[in-house]
């Protein structure tokens, strides 16, 4: 089916946003685990995202990555096209996924696999590749592992039989997590000013895999679509923080959970004097894994709301669609009583 165009030029504009609404977890849990676990349902059903400090991600791992990264986006231009086209992996600029999304950016978008990003490294840093690769791979290394602690208080905080069930989706040798780096040059008119508000940096979209860990340097950009307390969602603007971690719902913990946590919309507006350097670590499972709602989520209130489909499936979708679509929705089971009964249809794409 086609695409719908984005929302964005629809959604309110920067000046009607909703007074902040930005939850912050303190990882270290002050108030104990059980109330860790808590909040972080409580955020991830009511808003989709959260701010995670004292994360316990060391900042020169982070330091590291991106000195690194910087490093490989001040090359030449056609040194970087050397790491490139996007396929869908590899160097891009200013073009997302193959369905016309531009934005105001340059990326890389790498496997996880350490002899992934060793064979990719030799491309991005010609001189030294292993300078690339490790820096990459610790950083992968302490954020899948951040993921998985937050995976980990949430099968508590769900009541899950099997609590660490949701992290070993992700803790598999065989996950399909990614890691992009983005590169947003700053947006200076020419003329000494900036551009308007409304230049997209990385336009509206929900991010398809598991959980997304996103740290960023001090340069604001990063907006999440909430709703606005009077029926309506505005776009509320997340103010750089570059000790912390910023963690939201992906499309499968969405359907993982039956729609109680809530994979959140988001974009990056591009209008500031400086650049803007962010990391994503994308936590996914194997292509093989089969995502279907965890049996504590599906009740006779809250009948099934998603069919089961692999990884594969779900991405081999998302890869035809545009960036802004709502490919879940895609996945609903329609009819009385939900997914448990024989006569659900299925929306059809
Ligand atoms: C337009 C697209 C880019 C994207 C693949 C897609 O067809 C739809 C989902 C997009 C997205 C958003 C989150 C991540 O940045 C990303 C790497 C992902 O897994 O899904 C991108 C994809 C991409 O840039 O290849
Ligand atoms: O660069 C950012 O800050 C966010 C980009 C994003 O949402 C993505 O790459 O999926
Ligand atoms: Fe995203």
């Amino acid at each position: 089916s086609a695409a719908p165009a984005s929302s964005s030029a629809a959604a309110p504009a920067c000046r009607d946003m909703a007074p902040a609404g930005i939850p912050t977890i303190d990882m270290s849990a002050p108030a104990g685990r059980a109330e860790l676990s808590r909040q972080m349902v409580e955020a991830f059903a009511e808003r989709g995202f959260f701010k995670a400090v004292n994360h316990g991600v060391p900042p020169r791992v982070s330091a590291r990555l991106d000195a690194a990264s910087a490093a490989f986006f001040a090359r030449p231009a056609e040194e970087k096209q050397q790491a490139g086209p996007p396929d869908p992996l590899g160097y891009g600029s200013r073009s997302i996924g193959s369905h016309g999304d531009v934005g105001e950016l340059e990326y890389l978008i790498l496997h996880t696999d350490p002899d992934v990003v060793a064979r990719k490294a030799r491309a991005i840093d010609r001189d030294d590749p292993s300078r690339f690769s490790e820096a990459v791979n610790e950083y992968v290394q302490a954020v899948r592992h951040l993921a998985c602690q937050i995976l980990d208080l949430l099968g508590e905080g769900l009541g899950l039989r099997d609590p660490a069930s949701i992290s070993r989706l992700v803790t598999t040798t065989d996950s399909d997590s990614l890691v992009r780096i983005n590169n947003y040059p700053p947006s200076a008119t020419g003329d000494g000013g900036v551009k308007a508000a409304s230049a997209v940096g990385f336009g509206e979209h929900s991010d398809p895999q598991i959980l997304s860990v996103l740290r960023a340097n001090d340069v604001d950009g990063l907006q999440v679509l909430l709703p606005d307390g009077r029926g309506e969602d505005a776009w509320v603007q997340v103010p750089a923080d570059p000790a912390a971690f910023f963690i939201n719902v992906g499309d499968l913990l969405q359907a993982l959970t039956n729609g109680k946590l809530v994979s959140i919309r988001h974009r990056v507006m591009a209008s500031t004097s400086k650049p803007r350097l962010s990391a994503i670590y994308f936590a996914a499972p194997a292509l093989h894994e089969s995502i279907s709602a965890l049996p504590e989520t599906v009740t006779a209130d809250a009948p099934r709301r998603y069919r089961p489909f692999t990884w594969a499936e779900y991405k081999k979708t998302m890869y035809t669609l545009r960036l802004s679509h709502n490919r879940l929705d895609l996945f609903k089971v329609v009819g009385e009583g939900g997914g448990d009964s024989e006569q659900v249809r299925v929306v059809q794409m």
